[in-house]
C-alpha cells in the first residue's frame, strides 16, 4: 500500500530564521499521526507545506502518491484541511458556512447538514459563526475540513485554546473520524493530547524531528524515572533528602515549589515508605513517564507548550 505521506529532507527558511530544517516523515494509510512539539518548532510550517500549500526551499513530498506542489488539483478532492477557526466568513451562520464549503466541491446541502450534526452542531445551525464557543468553531471548522469526505484529513492545532472538556468532546470526534479508515495528521503542542490520540508521533524542535515513534515506545526507550509528588509543606525538602537517600533510594530530582514536593527516583518503594511514616502522604501521586520527559531528554530542557 502507498504511504498517505512521505517527505524527505524538507526545508523552509524565512529570512534569518530556518524554519523547518530538514524535515523527513512517512504516514501510513489510516494512521492517527501527530506532530508534536513547543510554540515555534515549525509545526505549522511542515503541515501547510505537506498540504501543498506552502512551497518548500528543498525536499521531497509525495501526498497520496501524487506531488502536492505546485498545487495539484487531482489532490484536493481527497484532502480535508482544517482552516483556522478565525478564518469564517463574517455573518455566516453555522448551516450557511458548510453549505458554502460543501458547495466548492459539488456536494449537496443535506450532505453538508448531515456533516454539522455529526460534529453536534445541530442546535447551534442558525447561529452565527461568530458567536459561536471556541469549542463550537473549532466542530465547524473540522465538518467544513470533512464536508467532502476527504480521505486524509490535516488538523493544525485543533483544540488550543479550549477548556477540557471540549478538548475531550473534539477527542473524541478525531477518534471517530480515524477510526472510519480516515488517515488523520494533527499538530499540537499539548503532549498529553499526542500521547492519548495519535498512534505515532514526530517530536519537533528547531525545525527538526528528533524522534518518531508510537508514544509508548518513545517513552519506554527513555531512561525513566517514576515522579512522586505529595502535598508541600508535609516534609522540608532537605529532610526529605536525607531520608530518601538514607532509605536507600536514589533521588534523580527533588523539588519543593511551594504546592508540591516532587521527587524522581527509579526506586519508589523507600521514598513511598519514607512518606508514609512521615505520615506525608496528602496528595499523593504517582506517576510514570511522559512524552513531556521524553522532551526533556531529548532536548535537555522543560517543555514549554
Ligand atoms: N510567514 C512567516 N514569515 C516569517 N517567519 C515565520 C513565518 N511563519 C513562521 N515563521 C517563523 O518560523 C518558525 C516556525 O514557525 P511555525 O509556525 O512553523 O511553528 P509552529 O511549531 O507551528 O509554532 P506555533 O505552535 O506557535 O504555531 C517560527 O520562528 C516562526 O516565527
Amino acid at each position: 500500500m502507498t504511504a498517505a505521506i512521505s517527505a524527505d529532507g524538507i526545508r523552509k527558511r524565512y529570512g534569518d530564521v530556518q524554519a523547518v530544517d530538514g524535515v523527513s516523515l512517512t504516514v501510513e494509510t489510516g494512521e492517527f499521526y501527530g506532530i508534536l512539539g513547543p510554540n515555534g518548532a515549525g509545526k505549522t510550517t511542515t503541515l501547510e507545506i505537506l498540504e501543498g500549500i506552502r512551497e518548500p526551499d528543498e525536499g521531497r513530498i509525495e501526498l497520496l502518491g501524487l506531488k502536492p506542489w505546485p498545487r495539484n488539483s487531482e489532490l484536493l478532492p481527497r484532502i480535508g484541511v482544517q482552516f483556522q477557526a478565525s478564518a469564517f466568513f463574517n455573518r455566516l451562520t453555522a448551516r450557511e458556512t458548510i453549505r458554502t464549503f460543501a458547495s466548492f466541491y459539488g456536494v449537496g446541502a443535506r450532505s453538508a447538514d448531515a456533516m454539522l450534526e455529526r460534529v453536534g452542531l445541530n442546535d447551534s445551525a442558525g447561529v452565527r459563526t461568530e458567536k459561536l464557543s471556541g469549542g463550537q468553531a473549532q466542530r465547524l471548522s473540522i465538518a467544513c475540513a470533512l464536508a467532502h469526505d476527504p480521505e486524509l484529513v490535516f488538523l493544525d492545532e485543533p483544540t488550543t485554546g479550549l477548556d477540557p472538556q471540549a478538548r475531550r468532546n473534539l477527542w473524541d470526534l478525531l477518534r471517530d473520524i480515524n477510526a472510519e479508515g480516515r488517515t488523520v495528521v494533527l499538530t499540537t503542542h499539548y503532549l498529553d493530547e499526542a500521547e492519548v490520540l495519535c498512534d505515532r508521533v514526530s517530536v519537533m524542535d528547531h525545525g527538526k524531528v528528533l524522534r518518531t515513534g508510537a508514544p509508548a515506545t518513545l517513552i519506554r526507550e527513555i531512561d525513566d524515572t517514576v515522579r512522586i509528588s505529595v502535598e508541600s509543606g508535609l516534609l522540608a525538602a532537605d529532610t526529605a533528602r536525607e531520608l530518601f537517600t538514607g532509605a536507600g533510594a536514589e533521588i534523580a530530582a527533588l523539588e519543593d515549589d511551594g504546592v508540591l514536593l516532587s521527587v524522581s527516583t527509579h526506586l519508589p518503594g523507600p521514598v513511598l515508605s519514607v512518606l508514609a511514616e512521615q505520615n506525608a502522604l496528602r496528595g499523593l501521586e504517582v506517576r510514570g513517564a511522559t512524552l513531556e520527559d521524553v522532551f526533556l531528554q531529548l532536548t535537555g530542557r522543560e517543555y514549554r507548550a
